[in-house]
């Protein structure tokens, strides 16, 4: 699986939110878009989704444009929207509907993604009866039962308190390296890009584009321990310069 844009562009009523962006992301990576407010993160993800089309430039997954939204692309907004009159176990099954699976495929599936996020136990609630982590597990579940080539997150953490966030990170480097799911996550955060990127992109604003592009060269196990060691704490601390950077030049 590659996914790879080149010179992508979005305008909204004649302004140009994104301009000339390109990247490439291969199978099994993990990328973190970080970037002020208002840099385009979320479009970008959005356009990747085949959620809006682009005003420029090319998206493509496997040499293929994307076009539209498509089962190979799980999604994972900050809210996990999920389906309150579904189960757990309805919600995660139900983007497997649309694929062309054997019903026993179906229930396999929806039983090993539930017990991957530790939600097994919890398969015959419903979302009202789960806490705010508990149902970003299920969203996550949900995009993972699709075993989509690529998971687009869009801050999926961000409405947590510190202490569920810091959990869910952990759960989500876990379920990241036991899949084997490539990533792209858009987050504000830069520490949570950091703890969890193999690389970090920069987006700068007005218009959007790429600024800057870091690896991670830190230990394959990310823990929170790391968010103390000197090498996470200078590489955060240049990713922050970076956006605070770019943020203040443009106004
Ligand atoms: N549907 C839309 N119509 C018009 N303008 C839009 C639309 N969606 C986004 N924009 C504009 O595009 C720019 C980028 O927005 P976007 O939400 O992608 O940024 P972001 O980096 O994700 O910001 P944040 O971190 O605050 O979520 C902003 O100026 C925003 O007002």
């Amino acid at each position: 699986m590659t996914l790879v844009l080149r010179e992508v562009a979005k305008e909204y009523a004649g302004s140009r939110v994104l301009d000339g962006v390109g990247l490439e992301v291969g199978r099994g990576d993990f990328l973190c878009i970080v970037g002020a407010s208002g840099s385009g993160k979320s479009t970008l993800l959005n356009l990747i989704a085949g959620l809006e089309p682009s005003s420029g430039g090319t998206i493509e997954l496997d040499g293929a444009p994307v076009r539209g939204p498509g089962p190979e692309r799980g999604l994972v907004f900050q809210s996990g929207a999920l389906f309150p009159f579904l189960t757990v176990a309805g919600n995660v099954g139900f983007g497997l509907r649309l694929l062309p699976l054997a019903a026993e495929e179906r229930r396999r599936r929806v039983e090993w993604y539930l017990s991957e996020v530790g939600l097994l136990p919890l398969a015959d609630a419903l979302p009202k009866e789960l806490s705010g982590g508990q149902r970003q597990r299920v969203a996550i579940a949900r995009a993972l039962a699709c075993e989509p080539s690529v998971l687009l997150l869009d801050e999926p953490f961000g409405a947590l308190d510190v202490q569920t966030k810091e959990d869910m990170q952990v759960f989500l480097h876990q379920v990241w390296q036991d899949t084997g799911a490539t990533v792209l996550m858009v987050t504000h955060d830069v520490e949570e890009a950091v703890l969890l990127g193999r690389r970090v992109i920069v987006l700068a604003p007005h218009p959007g584009r790429v600024a800057a592009e870091l690896p991670v060269p830190l230990p394959a196990r990310r823990e929170l321990a790391l968010k103390r060691t000197p090498e996470f704490l200078a590489l955060r601390a240049r990713v922050e310069d970076l956006v605070r950077g770019y943020a203040q030049s443009s106004v």
